[in-house]
Order: structure tokens, then C-alpha cells, then sequence
């Protein structure tokens, strides 16, 4: 069992990694016998891990209740969160609330978006049950829903009180999220670790077994740069929007071809490319850099063209709704080396739609 811990200002919490954590759960558990609880997790989930988890919550605490949401992205939107917030009103839960995301990012988005919510903020704690959210989305506060117009436009900063990765959560993933998890593991290597991206190259097909010890290595070292990041830039000033690499594409294809149709790593490994190649022209990023990442996310089995019956002009309104626009003025990441990246504003659209054109199969 490891600890990392998201030192903020304000409510520090410790993210646990390892393999068979619940049998554990007194050793790190901050919550006491009598506080409620209630897990929010959805269909596909529950009659997997729901019990299990009950029965080890149970020797925590002794008011466990549970909500199970539809499964997909497309729920991830304010009438799911209307109903968790129906459920714990007609409940009468108060403040002395926890809730408990078991499920992907989608659970972990939407949880903590009603827990920041319910009577003007309660605690909740995530137990990501997906690679990507055990690389990421578990961790950083971010928590938020989908608008018909864009990705994750209504949410708020809120961080969970602990974050507990078990791997054992994996052996049970599809190889589609597992590859889609990657795309999200691959984008810290770009932007922040050359030795990192290094090792996923060399220990790509242990990963791609899922080998137990190869994954602890993987998900540790991307908890520990998030953790870093979120540490320096809690609410995305500066330095955290380097976590969103890639995401300006990925959001607009994900928002206009329709939640849930192309996963969000999926459109993250697209929109990386499409980045790397807009990098290229600002910043002479060389060319064999990114034959490197496009094989690396060929070898995850991630898509490396942009959706063709989605042209290059159609991207534009989506990305200038980015959440890093400021003043009308588009910034996007880009790397400068495998391992390094910088943000960039003013740059011409021409030169974005170039490198989309380029980016979709002949
Ligand atoms: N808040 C953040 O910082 C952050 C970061 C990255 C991504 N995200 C968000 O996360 C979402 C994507 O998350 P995701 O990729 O986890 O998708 P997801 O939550 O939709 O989960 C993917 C699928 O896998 C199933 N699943 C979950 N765990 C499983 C398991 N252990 N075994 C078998 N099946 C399992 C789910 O039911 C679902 O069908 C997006 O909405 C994205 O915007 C948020
Ligand atoms: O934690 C962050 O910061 C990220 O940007 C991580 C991203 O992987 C994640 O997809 C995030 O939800 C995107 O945030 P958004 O602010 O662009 O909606
Ligand atoms: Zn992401």
C-alpha cells in the first residue's frame, strides 16, 4: 500500500494505491461509525462491486445507502445530478453526508459535482474504477457535467477527502477503456516526464496485460505528477492547464460527433496529435517526435485520425467555448519536447485548421 498526498492550503488528502485496499479500509478511513454515507454508482457497476463494498463500508460505518445511475457519458449532464440531489432531499441526508464515487470518471465527475452542491458543499471520496480514473480523473477536484454545447461546462473545483486505487478494479476493464486510460497515462509523459514516456515505450505490452506490478509503477507515477500539479494550481491559473494537453480537440469531437460515441481518451490521443502537429509549426517540435507518440498510441490501440465526416472549419466554435479562452483569445498546450510543454495563445486558425486536415485519414 502506497500514499500520495494532494497537499492543498486548504484540506490536504491522501490518495492510497495497491491491490486488495478494503480489506484495509480501518487503517485510512476518516470517517466515523456513525456518519452516513451514500455510493453513487451506476447499472453496469453495481451488481459487480456494490456488494462487495458494502460489506467492507460496513465494518467503517453503519449507515451505508446507495443510488444507481444509468451507465454512459451521455447521463453525465444536470437532470443525473437532479436526481441525486432528489434522492438525498426526499432521504432528509444532511451535511453529516459523505458521498462515495465507485465507478469511472463519469461517476467521479458527477458525484463530486453533487457533493459540492448539496446544501452548499458535503465531503465525498473517490474509488476510480477505471485506469483513466484512476490516472486522473480521481484526483484535482475538478467535478462537473456535460452541456449540450460542450464538455464539462458546468462544475465547480471540489476535492474528494481521500482517493482510494485499487487495481484489483481492473481485471475486469475492457481493453477499449484500458486503451483509453492510456491516452490520458501517454499525455503526462508528453507533457511532464521524457523518462516516464520512455517507460511506457519499453513496457508497453506488460501494460497492455495489465501485469500488477507494471500497473502500481504506471498508476503511482501519474498519481504523483497530477498530485504535483494540483499542489501548485489548484483552480487552474497557470501551470494545471498543462493537464489539458490535447483536450481542446478531443472536447469539440467528443461534444459534436455525441457524448459518449468516441471515448474520452479516445478523442484525447486525436487531439494530442492534432496539438503536436499545431507544436510543430510554433515551435519547430520535430517530426520524428511525432511518428514516436503516433506509434505509442498505435501500439495502445488508440485512434490516430480525426473523425472524417468532421471538418476542419467544424471545430472552431467548440474550441473557442474552451475553458482556457481568455480575452477571445484561444490558448492551447503545446509540446516543446517529449516531456516538456508550454501554453500558447494567439495562434492563427489557419494554422489549427492545417493541422486538423492533416491529422484526418486520406
Ligand atoms: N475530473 C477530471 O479531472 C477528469 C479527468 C479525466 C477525465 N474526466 C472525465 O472522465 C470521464 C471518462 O471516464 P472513464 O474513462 O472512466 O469513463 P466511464 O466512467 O464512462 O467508464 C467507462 C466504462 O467502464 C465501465 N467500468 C468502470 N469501471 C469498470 C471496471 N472496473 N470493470 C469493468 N467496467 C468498468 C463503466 O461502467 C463505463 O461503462 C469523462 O467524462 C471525462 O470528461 C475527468
Ligand atoms: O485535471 C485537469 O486539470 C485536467 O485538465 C485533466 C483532464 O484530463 C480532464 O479531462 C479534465 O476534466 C478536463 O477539464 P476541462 O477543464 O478542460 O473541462
Ligand atoms: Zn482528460
Amino acid at each position: 500500500m502506497e500514499t500520495i498526498t494532494v497537499k492543498l492550503t486548504k484540506n490536504s488528502y491522501p490518495i492510497i494505491i495497491g491491490k486488495g485496499l478494503f480489506q484495509y479500509l480501518k487503517n485510512f478511513w476518516p470517517l466515523k461509525k456513525g456518519d452516513k454515507v451514500m455510493i453513487i454508482t451506476n447499472k453496469t457497476l453495481a451488481p459487480i462491486f456494490l456488494e462487495k463494498i458494502i460489506f467492507f463500508l460496513k465494518k467503517v460505518n453503519e449507515k451505508i445507502d446507495y443510488i444507481i445511475l444509468p451507465d454512459g457519458e451521455k447521463y453525465k449532464n444536470l437532470s443525473t445530478i437532479n436526481q441525486i440531489l432528489t434522492t438525498l432531499i426526499q432521504k432528509n441526508y444532511g451535511r453529516d453526508t459523505t458521498l462515495i464515487a465507485l465507478g469511472g470518471g463519469v461517476i467521479g465527475d458527477i458525484t463530486g459535482f453533487a457533493a459540492s452542491i448539496y446544501q452548499r458543499g458535503i465531503n465525498f471520496i473517490q474509488i476510480p474504477t477505471t485506469l483513466l480514473a484512476q490516472v486522473d480523473a480521481s484526483i484535482g477536484g475538478k467535478t462537473g457535467v456535460n452541456h449540450d454545447l460542450g464538455k464539462n461546462m458546468i462544475g465547480s473545483f471540489h476535492q474528494p477527502i481521500l482517493v482510494i486505487i485499487d487495481i484489483n478494479f481492473l481485471k475486469l476493464l475492457s481493453a477499449r477503456e484500458l486503451s483509453s486510460g492510456m491516452a490520458e497515462v501517454i499525455k503526462y509523459g508528453i507533457t511532464f516526464d521524457q523518462n516516464f514516456f520512455l517507460w511506457i515505450e519499453k513496457n508497453i505490452n506488460k501494460i497492455m496485460k495489465i501485469n500488477k506490478l507494471t500497473m502500481v509503477n504506471l498508476i503511482r507515477r501519474c498519481c504523483e505528477i497530477k498530485a504535483k500539479i494540483v499542489n501548485q494550481d489548484e483552480t487552474e491559473k497557470n501551470s494545471r492547464a498543462l493537464l489539458n494537453f490535447g483536450h481542446t480537440f478531443a472536447h469539440a469531437i467528443e461534444t459534436h460527433i455525441g457524448y459518449g460515441k468516441c471515448l474520452h481518451g479516445e478523442a484525447v490521443a486525436i487531439g494530442m496529435i492534432i496539438a503536436s502537429r499545431i507544436a510543430k509549426i510554433m515551435n519547430n517540435f520535430c517530426e520524428s517526435n511525432i511518428v514516436r507518440i503516433i506509434k505509442l498510441l498505435q501500439l495502445t490501440n488508440l485512434p490516430i485520425y480525426a473523425p472524417k465526416n468532421m471538418q476542419s472549419s467544424t471545430y472552431i466554435p467548440y474550441i473557442m467555448r474552451d475553458k482556457k479562452v481568455i480575452n477571445e483569445k484561444l490558448r492551447l498546450i503545446l509540446p516543446t519536447s517529449i516531456g516538456h510543454a508550454k501554453i500558447y495563445s494567439d495562434i492563427d486558425h489557419s494554422c489549427i485548421l492545417n493541422a486538423i486536415q492533416n491529422s484526418q485519414e486520406l
